[in-house]
């Protein structure tokens, strides 16, 4: 099932937690909302699931407008990031929960209920566990339970509030790569929030960065990465050096040096470059922007450098790889920087 949001907005005393959001999500697609804590990404969620209402906009499941109907009417899958299993039910009872629970006339017989938790447990991988209860099972495994118990009811979207967000972290690495491997098995149309920009950039086929309760760039994992929309995703994003200057004629202007502009829309007046470490190539000083040497690691043929540019509030690094015959710069020494792709915006 798609899913369109319109002009969502919703206030906690004054404050929007969500502000004129306007979001379509195609049928089988996995998006990640991404955002810092309070950027609202909870709120949209609840909103989407029909756990609160908007005070503006709707909430379109196809063509059909939910923005009145209920959790249950809406029928969609949830899964929090604190497990909400039934403690006192075994696995498969918790699995078998939202059918068991349907009104009579939805609901399926015994048999095919049974089939579908088997068939849930397959998919989760754990097919023998259908006897155990919660306390006997792992944090990663309860969260698997979780989700197949949202998928028991063949929601029409799936939405799951950092699923992964109390487990430690090598738990979580895998299981963001099981849940991606599952979700192409499944083709359910999922929404999944997160604030940790490696989770969203590996799951997600496509990213919904959040602000202050709006929406700051909608893209694939690519695009949010290699063309931030904005400052504050170039920074949200992956490593980010930061070189503060001017722009003066459609050039930036930073220690003497004049650097083209990428895109010749920024106006005249105080801006930052952006650049990730590895798009900044090592020059002479007299070549590049003069940065003086902090720190150097060498891993085989890798080179990175901490460095600092007289007059810049922020550290720099740079990452690259070393031609042959190429030495580690001295810590001390100075170096030039050769922005190689980089992106300015206005302070
Ligand atoms: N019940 C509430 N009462 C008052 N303010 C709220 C309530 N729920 C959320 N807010 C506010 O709305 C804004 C968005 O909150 P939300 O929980 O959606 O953010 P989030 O991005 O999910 O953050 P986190 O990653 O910390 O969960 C925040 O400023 C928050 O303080």
């Amino acid at each position: 099932m798609d899913l369109h949001i319109r002009q969502l907005g919703k206030r906690y005393s004054g404050v929007a937690a969500l502000d004129r959001v306007d979001l379509d999500v195609a049928a089988g697609e996995l998006v990640a909302l991404l955002g810092p804590s309070g950027s609202g990404k909870t709120t949209l969620l609840r909103v989407i699931a029909g756990l609160l209402h908007p005070d503006e906009g709707r909430v379109l499941f196809g063509a059909d407008d939910a923005t009145r109907l209920s959790l249950r009417e809406r029928n969609v899958g949830f899964v929090f990031q604190h497990y909400a299993l039934f403690k006192h039910m075994t696995v498969a009872e918790n699995i078998a929960f939202g059918l068991r629970s349907r009104p009579r006339k939805r609901r399926p017989d015994k048999a095919t209920i049974a089939r579908r938790v088997e068939e849930l447990l397959g998919l989760i991988q754990l097919p023998e566990f259908g006897g155990r209860y919660p306390e006997q099972l792992s944090g990663g495994q309860k969260q698997r339970v979780a989700l197949a118990r949202a998928l028991a009811i063949d929601p029409t979207v799936l939405l799951l509030d950092e699923p992964f967000g109390a487990l430690d972290a090598k738990v979580r690495v895998e299981l963001r790569r099981w849940l991606r491997q599952l979700h192409e098995r499944t083709g359910q149309t999922t929404l999944f929030v997160t604030h940790d920009q490696e989770e969203a950039l590996e799951l997600a086929d496509r990213i919904v960065v959040l602000r202050d309760g709006r929406i700051e760039q909608v893209g694939t994992p690519d695009e949010i990465y290699s063309s931030p929309a904005s400052d504050y995703v170039f920074d949200f994003i992956g490593r980010a050096n930061v070189l503060e200057g001017r722009v003066e004629q459609g050039q930036f202007r930073i220690a003497g040096h004049a650097i083209a502009l990428a895109a010749p829309d920024v106006a005249d007046g105080p801006a930052r470059l952006y650049a990730r470490p590895h798009d900044i190539a090592p020059a002479t000083p007299e070549a590049g922007i003069a940065a003086l040497v902090i720190a150097a690691h060498r891993l085989a043929d890798r080179i990175t450098l901490e460095l600092a540019v007289e007059g810049q509030s922020r550290p720099l690094e740079l990452d690259f790889v070393a031609s042959p015959g190429v030495t580690t710069p001295a810590p001390g020494s100075t170096i030039g920087l050769e922005p190689l792709r980089y992106r300015v915006f206005a302070a």
